[in-house]
């Protein structure tokens, strides 16, 4: 202890003998269990230890030479899978840690579960075991180029035809294009078209279509279909190893059976038929990923700070007088107060991510014995969390290369690449405004049921304490009193509440419903906001009542809960102080506490991110290396530069020799 606060020890070794807990059992809590931590390191061993999925170079590739990478990976690794005989949760693993986005991800993300979600078991049997073998390849083609948050509004049609037993599909004009499929650019030989269904001349709205795109001998695009990549996106690298793709269709033909006929059908006549099943299950398979991108954040989240951590614990400034040791820049308590609480977002999103997996499970089961009561709150649960934890994480990205100064700017740091490949996570899957504006208008539907008695269940049950949540007063007296997780609890419920009844108090008071939604649009965010960092909250609490083993595991994960909460607190003081759950003077003392707990945090902060368990090689930055030895790395790495390949650059006969020899003066010189 002494000596971290001295300053003295400058290497991590020392850092991890501080550590009060046991890595390995917390290494376990991360995880999930000791299986997935065995599983986990096998799999990003297997990965780090292949010369094919080296990635040290990937920012220097042009986009042709990255994108014919991302092919070698996919197809290596799935040699791997098939030789080892992988199971599927390894190959997941062994594709996680492989770490380049690419078509595989869309082909087993999206394109798979769709056909899975809303394929009839006939046509599972047809097409998923084509997809498992890769005899296709498959991509999820629903936004065009004129709606992607509009569902409804998308204009891709799928006429049926009578009397061929197909459907015609067709891209009636410029913006009903296809545009952004992950992997339908270049590398799909299938997709599921989402195309309005008409038949018998009415249109019935949006369906799922699985349509044939390149021919399966030669990969050129079949008749009556245009598609190529959408081009370069955002930062070097990054996500340009995804062929993200644009689509039109000119009358092509699919069999009708081609449709997804889960949820409805249309009959050789052509007659529409829907199930007794709720049309949103139309978008399950958005539900099933949004949950995945949960789990996702976590990840991406976590390997920012590793960074940060071990990095602010290697890199020492100021504090020297008298020639004395410089300080570890993490002993700094602005840096302690920058980056712990992204510490304890990324385990607060670990824990929210495997909570949601299991009401996702659940809701399945339901969904399977028809049972559809929990719909709304599992799509409300899985884009309000998708919303918030994807923003905060592409935030926390950016502050960790800032908490990293000048070398997190190096691509050699891992952090630009890190944060260019994540920042789209606050769009895809549904836009984080759009999404949070879903979760305003479930609250708003649960508070405005309440006066008719009806009692809220779920993540909104705390709402049918309404007449202890309106009035009740926070009984915080000291700084230690937010070591109470019920104090906590209290306040984060009781400003939810307020937010959410205050808003469809004013909207009672607009002239329609829809036209109060739309004003108090910016005021439901921040409604919606609170109600899931409240479930973030929540889930933290309830992880920490299951059985935690482990010399000081559940007491770093109570440090880290109650700091996830009072960050927020003190980062939303606003709202709290507004709907006057607390006091000005209660929350001066739970920054009080903040301080406190970060203190507590300092000691045990490397070995907090090396229970991440994450491989040099999945890290890929000198910065975060686990050993520390940082500049002798950074140095290497910038001779490793395809601009040091020459002393003398390219250009230099060309451009800079005549300019240093020329002959013209400025007449004024
Ligand atoms: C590298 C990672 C590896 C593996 C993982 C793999 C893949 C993921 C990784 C990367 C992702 C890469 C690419 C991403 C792919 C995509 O982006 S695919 C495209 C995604 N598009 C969207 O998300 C579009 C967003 N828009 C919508 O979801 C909807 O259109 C809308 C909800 C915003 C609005 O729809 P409307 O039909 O107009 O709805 P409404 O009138 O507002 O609501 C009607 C009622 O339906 C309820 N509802 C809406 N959505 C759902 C849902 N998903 N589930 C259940 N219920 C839903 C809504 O609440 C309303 O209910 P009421 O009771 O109030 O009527
Ligand atoms: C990297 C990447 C990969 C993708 N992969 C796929 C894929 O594989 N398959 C696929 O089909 N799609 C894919 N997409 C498309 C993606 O799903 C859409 O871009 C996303 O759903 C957002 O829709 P949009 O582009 O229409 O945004 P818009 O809706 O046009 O958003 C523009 C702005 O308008 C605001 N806005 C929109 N509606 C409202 C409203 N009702 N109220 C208030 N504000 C509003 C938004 O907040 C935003 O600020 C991908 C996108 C990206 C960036």
């Amino acid at each position: 202890m002494a000596a971290v606060d001295g300053g003295e020890v400058d290497h991590l070794a020392g850092e991890r003998a501080t550590a009060h807990f046991d890595v390995d059992a917390m290494k376990v809590a991360w995880a999930g269990s000791r299986h997935a931590v065995e599983v986990n390191d096998r799999m990003a061993r297997l990965v780090a230890s292949d010369p094919v999925f080296r990635k040290d170079t990937r920012t220097m590739l042009s986009r042709k030479e990255l994108f014919k990478d991302t092919l070698k990976k996919a197809a290596h690794a799935w040699k791997r899978i098939v030789e080892l005989r992988l199971t599927e949760e390894e190959a997941n693993l062994l594709r996680l840690y492989v770490d380049q986005p690419g078509y595989v991800d869309l082909h087993w993300g999206m394109f798979v579960p769709a056909i899975k979600g809303q394929g009839t078991e006939e046509q599972q049997k047809k097409w998923v075991p084509m997809a498992y073998k890769f005899q296709i390849i498959g991509c999820y083609a629903q936004t065009e180029l004129g709606h992607g948050s509009n569902v409804q509004g998308l204009e891709t049609t799928a006429t049926f035809d009578p009397n061929t037993d197909e459907f015609v599909v067709h891209s009636p004009t410029l913006t009903s294009s296809k545009w952004w499929p992950g992997g339908l650019g270049k590398a799909s030989t299938h997709a599921v078209v989402y195309a309005r269904l008409i038949t018998q001349g009415k249109d019935y709205g949006i369906h799922g279509f699985i349509v044939q795109l390149r021919s399966l001998d030669d990969h050129s695009p079949l008749p009556g279909i245009t598609l190529g990549d959408i081009g370069g996106k955002f930062g070097s690298g990054a996500y340009n190893s995804m062929d993200n793709g644009v689509l039109r269709f000119d009358h092509v033909r699919i069999p009708r059976d081609q449709m997804l006929m889960r949820l409805s059908q249309v009959t050789r006549e052509g007659k529409y038929v829907h199930s007794d099943v709720p049309k949103q299950l139309l978008y399950g398979t958005m539900v099933y990923v949004r949950q995945t991108i949960v789990a996702d954040a976590s990840k991406a989240l976590s390997r920012a700070v590793c960074i940060a951590v071990r990095y602010s614990a290697i890199r020492k400034q100021f504090g020297s007088q008298a020639g004395g040791p410089e300080t570890q820049v993490l002993n700094y308590k602005t840096q302690q107060s920058r980056l712990f609480p992204l510490l304890a977002s990324a385990y607060a999103y670990r824990f929210v991510g495997e909570w949601l997996k299991w009401l996702y499970t659940d809701v399945m089961q339901k969904l399977e014995a028809k049972d559809y009561s929990t719909l709304p709150e599992a799509h409300a649960c899985t884009a309000g969390l998708k919303s918030v934890t994807t923003s905060a994480t592409a935030d926390a990205i950016e502050e960790c290369r800032k908490l990293c100064g000048g070398h997190g700017y190096l691509n050699s740091s891992g952090l630009p690449e890190l944060f260019a490949v994540y920042v789209p996570a606050c769009t895809y899957e549904g836009d984080n405004v759009v999404l949070l504006l879903q979760v305003a208008r479930f609250l708003m539907k649960t508070v405005s049921q309440l006066a008719s008695g009806k009692q809220p269940v779920g993540t909104t049950a705390y709402m049918g304490n309404i007449q202890y949540l309106m009035q009740c007063k926070s009984a915080v007296n000291t700084a230690g009193d937010w070591l109470n997780p019920a104090a906590i609890k209290e306040v984060f419920e009781a400003r939810a509440l307020r937010m959410a009844v205050n808003c469809a108090q004013n909207i009672s008071k607009a002239p329609s419903q829809e036209e109060g939604f739309s004003e108090l649009s910016p005021d439901l965010l921040e409604s919606a906001v609170a109600h899931v960092q409240l479930i973030i909250v929540t889930k933290f609490f309830e992880k920490l009542q299951q059985d935690i083993i482990g010399h000081g595991v559940k007491e770093q994960l109570q440090n880290l809960c109650n700091i996830y909460a009072l960050f927020l607190l003190h980062k939303h003081l606003g709202d709290f102080l507004s709907t006057g759950c607390i006091t000005p003077k209660q929350g001066a003392l739970a920054n009080e506490q903040l301080g406190r707990l970060y203190a507590q945090v300092r000691p045990n902060a490397v070995a907090l991110v090396d229970a991440f368990d994450y491989t040099d090689h999945y890290l890929s930055s000198v910065l975060g290396r686990y050993d520390g030895d940082v500049y002798p790395a950074l140095y290497a790495e910038a001779w490793k530069d395809p601009l040091n390949e020459t002393v003398i650059p390219d250009g230099y006969q060309e451009h800079l020799r005549p300019l240093l020899k020329q002959q013209l003066k400025f007449s004024r010189l």
